[in-house]
């Protein structure tokens, strides 16, 4: 059921993408929409990062700055500040590979100098020297598509045809990952739900998931506990959406996608489980 494509070599710790992996989210913010200031402080995130680990996270992606619709941005000292004690303290008790969410070239590098063997990048390596910084740091990179920036980006989505225009931007952004150095199965693909998107542009481009198989990267998708949801279920509360994410991330899956991105990594987990025991005529691997 799952072809073998490549395992990722996340700075020596590998991430084998032969069936879907789940990614736990470590948000070190104050302001991220449903855990923000909840992991603030290095023990607490620490301890949320092992509590994902054992719940079944195969990847831990620690994120200095929301992306939010509406989020204020934060300077490179700041996030570095917040990341790389997180990023030392979880890549040194954890086996999984640590990723680090950002945008900006020296917090790459920082992240990776503390530990980190994937950058997740929401700009696809649009800002200036962060395409030549993967290149040298040699670690797998995410890039995702985002219409506009986090501020504004949800005033007023429109494309003509959304999935049309989201491949094309990942296509051409593997292409530039190609002319600096980095090479295609380095790098995983991302529609950016909810960057630049109404639930009609989320929900087309989840329908149609299959589409990003042809461009030859792992797919990675993050649906978890986002609007999309909330509106689709009527839970106003982004911690009241574990199930409707669950539900979205296991479509996601069983639509390509290779890595999911969630908050709530056993739900996930046990959602997979029961997919693949159906889908493979097997269970999947107890924990
Ligand atoms: N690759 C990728 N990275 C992402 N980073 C942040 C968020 C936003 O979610 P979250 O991190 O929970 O919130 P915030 O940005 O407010 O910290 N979504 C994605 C996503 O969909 N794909």
């Amino acid at each position: 059921m799952f072809d073998t494509t490549p395992t990722l070599d996340c700075a020596g710790r590998p991430l084998a993408l032969d069936r879907p992996r789940i990614c736990g989210i470590l948000n070190v913010t104050p302001d991220s929409f449903s855990d923000g200031g909840r992991y603030l402080d290095p023990a607490r995130a620490l301890e949320h990062a092992l509590r994902m680990v054992e719940e079944g996270a195969d990847l831990i992606d620690v994120g200095g700055e929301s992306t939010r619709p509406g989020a204020e941005a934060v300077d490179a000292a700041a996030e570095i500040a917040r990341v790389v004690p997180v990023i030392e303290a979880v890549a040194a008790r954890v086996a999984v590979p640590v990723a680090v969410d950002t945008s900006k070239p020296e917090v790459m590098r920082a992240a990776v100098a503390a530990g980190a063997g994937l950058i997740n990048d929401v700009y696809a390596l649009r800002r200036e020297g962060a395409l030549d910084a993967v290149a040298e740091l040699k670690v797998p990179v995410c890039v995702m598509h985002m219409q506009g920036e986090p501020r504004t980006m949800q005033e007023a989505p429109r494309y003509d045809d959304v999935v049309a225009e989201v491949h094309r931007f990942l296509t051409e952004r593997l292409f530039a990952c190609e002319m600096a150095g980095i090479e295609r199965r380095r790098v995983l693909v991302d529609p950016g739900f909810g960057f630049g998107k109404t639930l009609e542009h989320n929900l087309a481009l989840l329908r149609a998931l299959e589409r990003f198989r042809d461009l030859g990267a792992g797919l990675l998708v993050g649906l978890s506990r986002k609007s999309m949801i909330g509106a689709l279920t009527g839970r106003a509360a982004p911690e009241q959406r574990a199930a409707g994410s669950a539900a979205a991330a296991l479509i996601a899956a069983q639509r390509g996608a290779r890595i999911v991105r969630v908050h709530d990594v056993a739900a996930t987990r046990d959602a997979l489980a029961v997919w693949q025991a159906v889908a493979s005529g097997e269970a999947a691997p107890a924990r």
